[in-house]
């Protein structure tokens, strides 16, 4: 079975039918969207001859994703996901996001790619549309049974693209898509897609462990099991080329584009540095049938991982390090760094002999500071470069490690954001962390897990933290009931915050060579900057006990001044589901559980 573009179907090439069809949707979506559609056929023609687009349905800062309609060749329609890439994406970064896409996308819950629409600088990538709920929607709907089964399922697709030495870095609800009536899952947006540094050599695993699989002879019919477990229909094989841009899987239907005209290919020549970097990818195979080329082809979906990635990687030493180094030598004393330490990576910076109390720090020639582990930034390191670290993510969702801008990040920055997940999911509160910058997204993870941890745990990534006032770590189960309605007063429960306290809060490298981050901030009732307990502890004084998560209080019913509500498993949440969230929200990377062992936690044995 194949699926036609529309011309196929007897209908006009030159796009009359999704003029007509167009007019039709006329009233039904807003004016704004309307424009964006009018705008993408234009933008990409060759659109209209495979798909009517019917909607919009997503807008996220880098891409606008469209509902988009086409015709099968056996008459069927089927629905496909439009992403519209904002034109000004990096030609690596829209290479970064297929190359993800193809080489782990289609099975273990993460999303396929069909095809890949390019003209001059618009890129629109199609994959199968899977129909989702929002998790704010549903969150106080969902059972504990429904949020233990989403949460391994975002385990496994996390294991899944690991494996591939593939760091999605922007774990979060939006981008994992939860069908509940089909109980399917789906990982998308690798658009922030990173590789670790030992990408290639987990890729050739994945490559030795498939060969080794298909040569202990898996048959078809496992095969074909394995394929329907897949979270959503997705094509199983990917094979495009300006030709034949798409091989439709056994027993599927798939569109089959226009052939390639002069303005609009699929992945044309016209730009250069797209067409090396994707070229790669448009002939990815993906297919679980063996050849005799898979592993060839497969060294190529490694080469090809390793060549975007490695231009993404930011784990070395900027040339300005070298200038430090050199400075270094002039000093007295040398502090050495600790082999383990990532810090260590980086020349160190000089502790000179001092008459104060005090060690001072010598990082450039002729500049002593003395204000290494002290609760202010002098203006000699007011003047060291910033600190170069990914950041990408989702404010809320971010690791201790990102936002204390380690630049030797790894894929437990996504375990770190599952965990986020998984306290939204037992607590009921989405979204958990609310916080307008990094240095109060710290202080509010600091406020569930304790100053004192935090601190310990940024040493181990060679980060020194300078807190003000300490904050005792939170027990997790009395946290999330408490938050839940479950438990009564919380500021019996969660620690009392004082008004209006004004903390500061101050970061650097344990071995001070870049400017560290700063920040005062007041903890108090109402405004920007409040921490998480505050922000509980007022709720609860301003709406009494009843006042717990909004959405739970939704689904309760009040009778004789007591809250009743549908337990659906709240009630007896077992402690393995609070043991893995402390696992998952370890703040030390290094021991943090990775997404493959947390499948094996008891909270899944009988998954
Ligand atoms: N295959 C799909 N099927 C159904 N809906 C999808 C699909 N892909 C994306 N969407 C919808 O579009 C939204 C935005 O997609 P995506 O996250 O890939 O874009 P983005 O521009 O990177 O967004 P953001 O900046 O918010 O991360 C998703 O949250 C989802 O609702």
């Amino acid at each position: 079975m194949e699926l036609s573009p529309v011309c196929n179907e007897g209908i006009s090439t030159d796009g009359c039918i999704i003029k007509a069809d167009r007019s039709h949707m006329k009233g039904k979506l807003s004016r704004d969207v309307e424009m964006a559609i009018e705008f993408l056929y234009k933008a990409v023609p060759q659109l209209a001859k495979v798909f009517r687009i019917v909607d919009k349905i997503g807008e996220g800062t880098f891409s606008s994703v469209y509902l988009g309609e086409a015709q099968m060749r056996d008459g069927r329609k089927e629905m496909f996901a439009l992403k519209h890439l904002i034109p000004t994406s990096h030609p690596t970064r829209i290479a970064a996001e297929l190359q993800c896409l193809t080489v782990a996308g289609g099975r273990d819950n993460v999303m396929g790619v069909t095809y890949c629409f390019r003209k001059e600088d618009h890129v629109v990538i199609v994959m199968p549309y899977m129909e989702h709920q929002a998790i704010v929607d549903i969150i106080g709907l969902l059972s504990f049974e429904e949020a233990r089964l989403y949460i391994y399922h975002l385990l496994k697709a996390l294991k899944h693209i690991h494996q591939f030495g593939i760091i999605h870095r922007d774990i979060k609800p939006n981008n994992f898509l939860y069908n509940r009536n089909s109980k399917m899952f789906a990982l998308v947006d690798f658009g922030l897609a990173q590789g670790t540094a030992d990408t290639q050599i987990e890729l050739l695993k994945v490559v030795k462990q498939r060969s080794s699989q298909r040569g202990g002879g898996s048959t078809g019919k496992q095969q074909a099991a394995h394929r329907s477990k897949a979270p959503s229909k997705l094509p199983h094989k990917i094979t495009t080329t300006a030709s034949t841009p798409l091989s439709p899987p056994p027993g599927r239907s798939v569109p089959l584009p226009p052939s390639s005209s002069s303005t609009t290919t699929f992945f044309s020549a016209s730009r250069k540095a797209l067409v090396k970097k994707t070229r790669s990818v448009t002939t990815t195979n993906i297919t679980t049938t063996t050849t005799s080329s898979s592993r060839t082809k497969h060294t190529k979906d490694l080469a090809a991982l390793r060549k975007v990635f490695a231009e993404r990687n930011l784990n070395s030493c900027t040339p300005a390090d070298s200038t430090t180094k050199q400075a270094a030598v002039k000093t007295e004393l040398v502090v050495p760094s600790k082999p383990e330490d990532p810090a260590a990576r980086c020349p160190p910076p000089v502790k000179t002999q001092s008459s104060s109390q005090k060690p001072q720090w010598t990082v450039q020639q002729d500049l002593t500071c003395n204000c290494y582990m002290t609760d202010r930034v002098c203006n000699v390191c007011m003047s060291r470069k910033q600190q170069v670290a990914p950041r990408g993510g989702t404010p809320g969702f971010r690791a201790p490690e990102v936002l204390t801008k380690c630049p030797d990040q790894g894929t437990a920055i996504d375990v770190w954001s599952a965990g986020v997940i998984l306290l939204s999911l037992l607590s009921g509160r989405y979204p958990f962390f609310k916080a307008s910058d990094d240095l109060i997204a710290l202080t509010q993870i600091m406020t569930i897990r304790g100053s004192r941890e935090t601190i310990q745990a940024a040493k181990s990534f060679g980060k020194a933290v300078v807190c003000s006032r300490e904050l005792p770590r939170q027990d997790l189960r009395t946290l999330c009931e408490t938050l839940r309605g479950r438990r009564p007063s919380p500021d019996d429960e969660v620690t009392p915050v004082p008004e209006a306290t004004t903390r500061h809060l101050k970061i650097q490298d344990d071995t001070p060579t870049h400017r560290p981050i700063e920040g005062t901030f007041k903890q108090h009732n109402d405004g920007a900057g409040e921490t998480l307990s505050s922000h509980l502890a007022s709720r609860q004084k301003q709406s009494g006990k009843k006042e717990t998560a909004n959405c739970l209080a939704e689904q309760s019913s009040v009778t004789d001044g007591k809250v009743e509500e549908d337990e659906r498993g709240w009630d007896s949440v077992p402690d393995e589901a609070y043991d893995l969230l402390d696992k998952l929200l370890d703040l030390n990377p290094h021991s943090r559980i990775t997404a493959a062992e947390a499948l094996q936690h008891p909270l899944f044995k009988d998954l």
